[in-house]
């Protein structure tokens, strides 16, 4: 559905972010547009995760600006940008492993009881959360996670993942940020990490995806951003280019007019 007539819902131009004498981010553009998900791909050092960091307040770039739905940001940190509606899942996943499935969804927002219990005594709504909880879940296509009331520290990597991901889907964000979300996980899970992406995506909520595994950008990114070197090398898509063309593109192997 990514159309390059659309709007970008994000949009970056010219980031530059340095760290002493290090150039981490040498000048680049990235375009998000709705209903899509672009992969990030690059070499390590290619400045993958510090492009990610500007992207949802993590970094403060030096030059360069962000726009969301076409308006400038200045992000002051990741909870500026969230509450703007840019959620990123990290590969630690901050979950509260001792918390049961739906209270995790609810970190740091969670749901009061209605009336004076909640409003005077602030009892979290319990029940409700656990019924948005299987709501989401089932919204999402999750059928790994059966019963919210589970502790996180019961659950497989891959269930996890989903639990990380169902909480950045959960409350009305516009993008979903993945860093390696397939990284520990086995071939099954993977597959039903991948297939959790395509659902955000055809819910409406675009997906950036930070992967070093190949198969995994190319069976499941719309486009397919090329990290080198601080800069955007190209942007490719897996109709139009191989892998062994990314791995060239992405190693300086073959050039490109980006
Ligand atoms: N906080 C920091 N202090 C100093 N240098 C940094 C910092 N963060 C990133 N860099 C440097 O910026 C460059 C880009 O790093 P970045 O972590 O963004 O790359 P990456 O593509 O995510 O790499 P990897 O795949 O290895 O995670 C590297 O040279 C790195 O050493």
């Amino acid at each position: 559905m990514n159309s390059s007539d659309s709007t970008p819902i994000l949009q970056a131009r010219g980031l530059v972010k340095t760290f002493g004498r290090v150039v981490g981010l040498d000048g680049v553009d990235l375009e998000l547009y709705p209903g899509e998900v672009l992969a990030v791909i690059g070499d390590n050092g290619a400045g993958k995760s510090t492009l990610i960091k500007c992207l949802t307040g993590a970094e403060i770039p030096d030059e360069g600006e962000i726009r969301l739905d076409g308006k400038r940001m200045h992000f002051k940190g990741p909870q500026d940008a969230r509450t703007h509606g840019i959620e990123t899942v990290y590969q630690n996943l901050a979950l509260s492993p001792a918390l049961d499935i739906a209270a995790n969804l609810f970190l740091g927002r969670e749901e009061r009881k209605p009336g004076p219990l909640g409003t005077l005594l602030r009892v979290v709504d319990k029940k409700g959360m656990r019924q948005r909880a299987r709501a989401e879940l089932h919204a999402l296509g999750i059928t790994t996670l059966q019963d919210v009331t589970v502790p996180v520290e019961n659950l497989s990597g891959g269930q996890r993942q989903a639990v990380a991901v169902a909480r950045a889907a959960a409350f009305g964000s516009k993008v979903v940020v993945l860093d390696e979300p397939t990284a520990a996980l086995g071939v099954r899970e993977s597959n039903q990490v991948l297939e959790l992406i395509r659902n955000l995506r055809d819910r409406g909520v675009p997906v950036i995806l930070i992967s070093h595994d190949m198969p995994h950008v190319f069976k499941v990114a719309d486009r397919i951003h090329i990290q080198r070197l601080g800069r955007r090398a190209a942007t490719i898509t897996p109709e139009s280019h191989s892998m062994t063309d990314a791995v060239a593109i992405m190693t300086g192997a073959r050039e490109t007019s980006g």
